[in-house]
């Protein structure tokens, strides 16, 4: 049942992903370390609070598995009826996350390419839909996908870097799922010029237009993480539940509905020969901006 207090999130999409053809890595990766560890959670001295962290170093890019990763510690964190708040952040020093790995959409394998969107839409299920109270302590960059883990949370603190969906910079749009979550968020005049520009918003610039609650010092990010925690969980999980429901269940259900269309159109899109010649040139900028 959608509304009830129990270990499952608002939408129990997680029973479609079986039907994904998971396909092994590629090869792909950037860490040496393997994906059990891109992600780690810790316990608090708050029974009802755990920290998630992205350990998925140069910077937290979301591969098929980084996405599987993440909502796999999110249903384990669920699993247990104790839990009732999740902290979202990374151990990296200057990175949040820098959203999809560029790698999955450059040159992509045909058969990887529509499960690795699954698991990117389940991520979106599992973080956005989670029955938990999520706390986004966000410490460094978070562009594009990064901004998308941060505004599914229910409360986002930052520290440092910039935030925001820059896709239009890529030659590509936001997925409407993530675009409808961002107008969602700062409302439609604001978002529209935002994402025809691609800007990302320092701290202060994105505490202005609303796209995160609270700017804090970067000593302070878990401390602050774990008090407002504490205040959302002091709230009776059944409301705090029904009330993520009022504000997202609309969203939720749309993608559930179109889950399929939205993988098709995601593939297509991304095969387009414009589109990789865009990629192409971007990953050269980076490398460029680098050196
Ligand atoms: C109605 C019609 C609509 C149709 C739409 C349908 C479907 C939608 C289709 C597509 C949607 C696709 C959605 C995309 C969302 C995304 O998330 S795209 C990814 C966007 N991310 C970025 O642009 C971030 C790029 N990175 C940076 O700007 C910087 O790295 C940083 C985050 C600001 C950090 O800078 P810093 O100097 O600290 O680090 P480096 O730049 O040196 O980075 C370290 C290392 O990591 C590599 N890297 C960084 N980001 C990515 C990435 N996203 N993917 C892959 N690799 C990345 C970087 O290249 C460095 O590598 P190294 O040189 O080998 O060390």
């Amino acid at each position: 049942m959608m509304f009830q207090q129990s270990s499952r999130s608002l939408l129990d999409a997680s029973k479609k992903s079986s039907s994904f053809r998971w396909t092994s890595s590629v090869g792909r990766t950037f860490s040496s370390r393997s994906p059990q560890d891109w992600v780690t959670t810790e316990e608090t001295d708050d029974p009802s609070i755990a920290i998630l962290k992205m350990n998925r170093a140069p910077a937290n890019t979301l591969s098929l598995e980084m996405c599987t990763e993440i909502s796999k510690a999110i249903k384990e964190l669920e699993s247990n009826k104790k839990t009732q708040a999740v902290i979202l952040t990374s151990s990296l020093p200057t990175i949040f996350s820098a959203g999809l790995d560029l790698t999955e959409l450059h040159n992509p394998d045909k058969d990887r390419l529509p499960a690795f969107w699954g698991a990117f839409q389940q991520l979106y299920f599992d973080l956005y839909g989670s029955r938990l109270a999520t706390i986004g302590a966000i410490n460094g960059h978070a562009p594009a996908a990064g901004c998308m883990l941060a505004l599914s949370c229910d409360y986002r603190i930052m520290s440092k870097g910039n935030i925001g969906l820059n896709e239009s910079k890529l030659g590509i749009c936001a997925p409407p799922w993530l675009g409808q979550q961002f107008i969602d968020t700062i409302g439609l005049r604001k978002a529209e010029l935002a994402l025809n520009m691609g800007t990302l918003f320092d701290t202060k610039a994105a505490l202005d237009i609303g796209l995160i609650d609270e700017i804090v010092g970067e000593d302070d990010v878990m401390d602050v993480a774990k008090t407002r925690a504490s205040q959302w969980v002091a709230i009776p999980a059944p409301a705090r539940v029904a009330c993520k429901e009022l504000t997202r269940g609309r969203q939720l259900n749309e993608l559930k509905e179109n889950r399929k269309q939205d993988v098709d159109h995601f593939c297509s899109f991304v095969n387009q020969e414009a589109m990789q010649r865009n990629l192409g040139f971007y990953f050269e900028q980076l490398a460029k901006r680098k050196k």
